[in-house]
């Protein structure tokens, strides 16, 4: 069994509207039924092997480079709490190196509020363009989230606008994640096991709107289905993974699924870099469709909630 491909160019531009609807429908019904999706046609200017390269290149700096841009968890002086990388730490329950950058336009400013936090940018880049080349990655998977997210407002039969205008301003994250290859001598204390399968992302839904992930070749990848059972999702060139977080789900009253997912060890690195879809901090997130049935609240409400459970950003103003 595969994951359903949905072609993003049929939901794309100068768009033909049946094929549109047709494409919407299709998109809508893999994300009730899976949760999880292969995104194919994605735009032509979209590089995906540039990116997982200039991936590598950010892991394979000095390790002094990275640490400066380490979060406060892992640096005391650090002024930053939410963007920025984070080391593996063997023996916890994950076993992954990461950076994380929101929305590139963010100015520095000396509020408190992590909402605020601009982006840290390592002081020596990979190669000249470097910087460019990973902002152009942002506000291109910023534009394909908006395409689905346009595609889910025909499924659900919502007036055009009603989810894809919270996205200006969005508070999303692009991570770039490196899972070094583990062996005999790795401490996997806490590491989740299955069988003899060890794994370095534990079994997890996201918690936001989409994740729009790209994976290198190695694999790993594993989604639980309805029936409980685990599948591996293969790495396939000019393909990135969707997946529906679990904001979406309950926003559309439990129509669209956020599955259960998790990243089996590797036995060599492996990189990948999930873009975590979110709206704007002042989204005003009430009921989508009659199945959904809660208060209204801002999205900033929820990301704040989410955050304080996570022990790295334990201490976020107003968490
Ligand atoms: O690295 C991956 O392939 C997936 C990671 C993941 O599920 C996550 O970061 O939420
Ligand atoms: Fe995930």
């Amino acid at each position: 069994m595969t994951l359903p491909v949905v072609r993003v160019d049929a939901l794309m531009g100068n768009r033909n509207e049946d094929a549109f609807r047709q494409e919407a429908e299709r998109l809508g019904e893999a994300c009730a039924r899976w949760g999880f999706v292969r995104l194919q046609g994605l735009p032509r200017d979209l590089n995906l092997d540039r990116m997982l390269d200039d991936v590598r290149s950010f892991f394979s700096l000095d390790e002094n480079i990275k640490h400066r841009l380490a979060t406060r968890h892992f640096r005391a002086d650090s002024l930053n709490r939410y963007r920025g990388f984070f080391p593996a730490e063997p023996g916890e329950h994950a076993l992954k190196e990461g950076f994380e950058l929101g929305w590139s336009d963010f100015e520095p400013t000396d509020s408190l509020d992590f909402l605020q936090e601009s982006n840290v940018w390592p002081d020596v880049q990979p190669y000249d363009g470097w910087q460019s080349s990973v902002s152009l990655y942002f506000d291109q998977m910023l534009e394909v989230g908006q395409v689905l997210l346009d595609g889910l407002e025909t499924y659900f039969g919502l007036t055009p606008g009603r989810l894809t205008r919270h996205f200006n301003n969005s508070l999303s994250t692009l991570r770039m994640a490196y899972y070094p290859a583990i062996d005999g001598r790795t401490n996997t204390g806490k590491l989740e096991r299955d069988g003899d399968q060890v794994f370095t992302t534990p079994t997890h839904t996201d918690s936001g709107i989409l994740t729009l992930l790209l994976q290198d070749r190695t694999g790993g990848l594993q989604v639980r289905n309805r029936q409980g059972e685990w599948m591996e999702v293969e790495p396939e060139p000019d393909t990135l993974i969707m997946n529906i977080g679990a904001l979406l789900e309950q926003w559309t009253g439990h129509q669209l699924v956020a599955t259960e997912h998790r990243v089996r060890a590797p036995d060599r690195s492996r990189y990948s870099v999930p873009f975590f879809l979110e709206p704007a901090p002042n989204a005003e997130v009430a009921p989508l469709t009659d199945k959904a049935d809660f208060t209204p609240f801002l999205y900033e409400q929820y990301l704040k909630r989410k955050l304080s459970q996570f022990v790295e950003y334990q201490g976020l103003a107003g968490a």
